[in-house]
């Protein structure tokens, strides 16, 4: 049977830094990485993303697995143990906590000690024709991160979504576009009324109400116009943008953990504020997974940081 004192789960920021802590506190982690977890390579969201240029430390940017494999070399550096599986069940009742791994779910658990949880989270795609095509060659789902960059900048951009974040992100993005537009399948947003003051004042945004997205078009390498359609007089036409973002929500990587720990309306692992402590003693969560405020590889990687810290000091206290 395989005992681990403190078992890693996920492979992105979160995951990695916790790891280093961990690893450097002389705790001997176990990190399992996942084989294409929730769609994802090991590595996490970043993988699939083009230039990182907003990480601390590294003033030209960095390509997003360019980081990613950075983090991972400094997890072995100090003796973090790498398993390129994914957790698929688990078992928190008692302890020490049972993990099982995908297609050995009727073999002898792993056992652990403490476990850190940093599965992520991924952002609900439309999966429109061409998405495939310009995903990341126009198509984003984060305005935060690639808003700034000269693909769009002075460009016409459309935000997908009537909520607070997507109102949060349009906005942003009006620092940069020429012109905003909103496509809002409803005749209403669902944003607090402050957030939706905020665009009706703002001249660079233009809400579409009633609005689906069809298609994502261009000449095969960048992004020049997304197709919409107005559900009620069922008009269809291409609108000029040179970016589209998906603002309608992330999933967070929670399946296994269901009924288990407790978890907000949306599925996120809830923690103690200020802390990485989940409903479970023992049991940590970080990253974006616990988190759908920011969802940032920097605030993932600051709380990877706690979760390693409030592990290495309930193993302490519980030897
Ligand atoms: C396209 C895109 C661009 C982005 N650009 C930026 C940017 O420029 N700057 C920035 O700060 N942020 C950016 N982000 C956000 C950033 O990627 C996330 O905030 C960050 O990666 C979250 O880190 P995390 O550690 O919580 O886990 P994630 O990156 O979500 O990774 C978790 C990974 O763990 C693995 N895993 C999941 N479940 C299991 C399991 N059961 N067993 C084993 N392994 C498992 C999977 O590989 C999963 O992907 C971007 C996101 C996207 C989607």
């Amino acid at each position: 049977m395989v005992h681990n004192k403190v078992t890693i789960i996920g492979s992105g920021p979160a995951a990695h830094t916790a790891a280093i802590y961990l690893a450097r506190a002389e705790m001997k982690p176990t990190l399992y990485e996942g084989m294409l977890a929730n769609g994802i390579a090991a590595g996490g969201q970043l993988t699939t993303t083009t230039d990182v240029e907003n990480f601390p430390g590294f003033p030209e940017g960095i390509s997003g697995t360019g980081l990613m494999d950075k983090l991972r070399e400094q997890s072995l550096r100090f003796g973090t143990e790498i398993i390129t599986e994914t957790i698929s069940k688990v078992d928190l009742s008692s302890r020490p906590f049972k993990l099982w791994t995908e297609f050995n779910e009727d073999e002898a658990p792993i056992t652990t000690d403490a476990v850190v949880i940093a599965t992520g989270a991924s952002a609900k795609r439309l999966h429109l024709p061409g998405e495939e095509t310009y995903w990341q060659q126009g198509i984003s789902a984060c305005a935060v991160c690639d808003g700034a960059i000269p693909l769009f900048r002075n460009k016409p951009l459309a935000v997908v979504g009537g909520g607070d974040s997507a109102c949060e992100e349009a906005l942003f993005l009006t620092k940069y576009a020429s012109k905003v537009y909103m496509i809002v399948r409803k005749d209403y947003l669902r944003a607090s009324t402050i957030m939706q003051r905020r665009v009706e004042k703002n001249e660079k945004l233009e809400v579409l109400y009633n609005t689906v997205s069809k298609e994502a078009k261009g000449d095969g390498k960048l992004l020049s116009a997304l197709t919409i359609e107005n559900v009620v007089t069922k008009e269809v036409k291409d609108l000029p943008v040179s970016g589209l973002f998906y603002a309608i929500g992330h999933i967070p990587a929670t399946k296994i953990f269901a009924d288990q720990l407790e978890s907000d309306e949306d599925g996120y692992l809830k923690t103690i504020p200020g802390s990485s402590l989940t409903s479970i003693p023992g049991v940590f969560a970080a990253g974006d997974v616990q988190d759908k405020r920011y969802r940032q590889a920097i605030t993932s990687a600051g709380t990877g940081c706690m979760a390693a810290l409030d592990a290495e000091k309930f193993l302490s206290e519980n030897e």
